[in-house]
């Protein structure tokens, strides 16, 4: 464990926001290095995109038909068609002939190169062969069907930034320009542990007093939903020695760990306890509802940053939501840190606690061009199958005390990943 002196670490309320901030000045990013494209969804880049090739790399054919000059069935109708013999045939990725002849034609397919001399591309369907010659019963206009090189990329054109999040077209691209591997950060390791005596693995049978530990899979599939690999450990006991070797252990594997439990006032709260001790993790409460008792700091040799998020499963995920998704997005060096919140209208009135940011759930839809958004389940922080209908998060400002059915409210939308902007 660290071997920092111990310092104070009760530190007073802080808004929301304040402690987002001062929970990503205290995240390194991690170092970008060399990684397959696959393996690069979801990460932004390291460096600008600039094009190697052009797009198209070559003049080619947009259609299966014959290249031809165009000068020579400018005037091809169906009454008077034009007849041109046809001297051979260009299949894509088999170039055999490189320049056209005026007054003959070639056969030619989609995406072959269109030879020298050809100014048009005539479909098979506005011809027919007649022996070794071709019927043209209609004109295409001059340079029709073909593909000009460079028409939408040339080399040392810019075409994705620094920062901006890799998503499946973006992928697309990178493989069209020839990028095999590009550089990111790694895929950010989050360790996920739960604390509590009660708390018993999914499968197994209860006793009377025991819940199940959701936060861990809750939490897992939130880092997973936002790009990182989640490592869940089992649930550990309130017994401090069990959670600091569970701790210990974990720390190999992370960049960053995330527990729940074990924060508040109670008199079996092990996580504050344990990492007390070390003074390198902050307590503190931040002003929000839900998500109240909060910890952030670093642990072990290599400083591994640790969120020490509330139990009840409503705040765990929401204080995820609003803190630790920034802390990954920083950690991989995304454009954007902080949530994007969007405009919607709130279909029912509602209330909140002035002093505090309340994090309202509600379920949203876009309707009429109107992204709406409706709250679901109750305030309590434990209820976990309400969070389950949400898709979003309202945030009410902590100067706010109610909200009228109509009004515009920012909302935060979930499992959307958040592009760099
Ligand atoms: N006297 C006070 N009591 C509490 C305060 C306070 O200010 N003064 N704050 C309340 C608030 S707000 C929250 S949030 C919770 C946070 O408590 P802890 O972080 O210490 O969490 P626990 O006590 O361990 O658990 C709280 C609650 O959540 C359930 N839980 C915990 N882990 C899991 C899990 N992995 N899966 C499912 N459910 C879990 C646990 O059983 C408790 O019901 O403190 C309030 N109390
Ligand atoms: O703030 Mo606690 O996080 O509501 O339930």
């Amino acid at each position: 464990m660290a071997t920092d002196p111990p310092r104070p670490t009760d530190v007073a309320p802080l808004s929301m926001e304040d402690y987002r901030r001062r929970v990503l000045e205290q995240i390194t990013p991690l170092t970008p290095s060399q990684r397959p494209l696959l393996d690069a969804i979801g990460l932004p880049l390291a460096d600008d995109v600039v094009a190697e090739v052009a797009l198209p790399g070559f003049d080619n054919s947009s259609m299966d038909g014959y290249a031809v000059a165009f000068a020579d069935v400018a005037e091809a109708t169906a009454e008077r068609p034009v007849h041109l013999p046809v001297v051979g045939e260009i299949a894509a990725g088999q170039t055999t002939i490189h320049s056209l002849t005026p007054g003959t034609a070639v056969r030619i397919m989609t995406g072959a190169p269109v030879p020298a001399g050809a100014t048009a591309v005539v479909p098979f369907e506005w011809t027919h062969e007649e022996g070794r010659e071709v019927v043209v019963a209609q004109a295409p206009d001059e340079g029709q069907h073909v593909r000009r090189a460079g028409e939408e990329v040339q080399r040392g054109d810019v075409l994705m930034r620094r920062g901006q999040v890799i998503g499946t077209r973006h992928v697309g691209l990178l493989a069209a320009l020839g990028n095999g591997s590009v550089t990111t950060a790694p895929r950010p390791r989050v360790v996920v542990m739960s604390t509590g005596s009660e708390l018993v693995e999914p499968g197994k049978p209860l006793a009377g007093d025991q819940i199940y530990d959701a936060n861990s899979f809750l939490l897992a599939a939130a880092v997973r939903a936002h790009g990182g690999i989640a490592y869940r450990a089992r649930a550990t006991t309130d017994d401090p020695r069990e959670f600091a070797d569970a701790l210990s252990d974990q720390l190999l594997r992370a960049d960053l760990v995330v527990t729940s439990g074990g924060v508040s006032k109670g008199t079996h709260d092990v996580v504050k306890e344990v990492l007390r001790e070390l003074g390198t993790v902050d307590f503190l409460e931040v002003k929000m509802q839900p998500g109240k008792p909060q910890g952030f700091g670093v642990v072990g040799e290599d400083r591994t940053p640790i969120f020490t998020l509330p139990g009840n499963p409503v705040s765990a995920y929401v204080s995820f939501e609003v803190f630790v998704a920034p802390a990954l997005r920083r950690l991989t060096g995304q454009a954007g840190t902080d949530p994007v919140l969007r405009p919607a209208v709130l279909t029912e009135s509602v209330r909140s606690m002035r002093g505090k940011t309340q994090l309202l759930r509600v379920a949203a839809e876009h309707t009429g061009g109107q992204l709406r958004v409706t709250p679901v389940g109750g305030p309590g922080s434990h209820l976990i199958a309400g969070l389950a209908q949400a898709d979003g998060l309202v945030v009410l400002a902590e100067d706010v005390a109610a909200v009228s059915q109509g009004d515009l409210v920012p909302v935060l939308l979930l499992d959307r990943p958040q592009e760099g902007r």
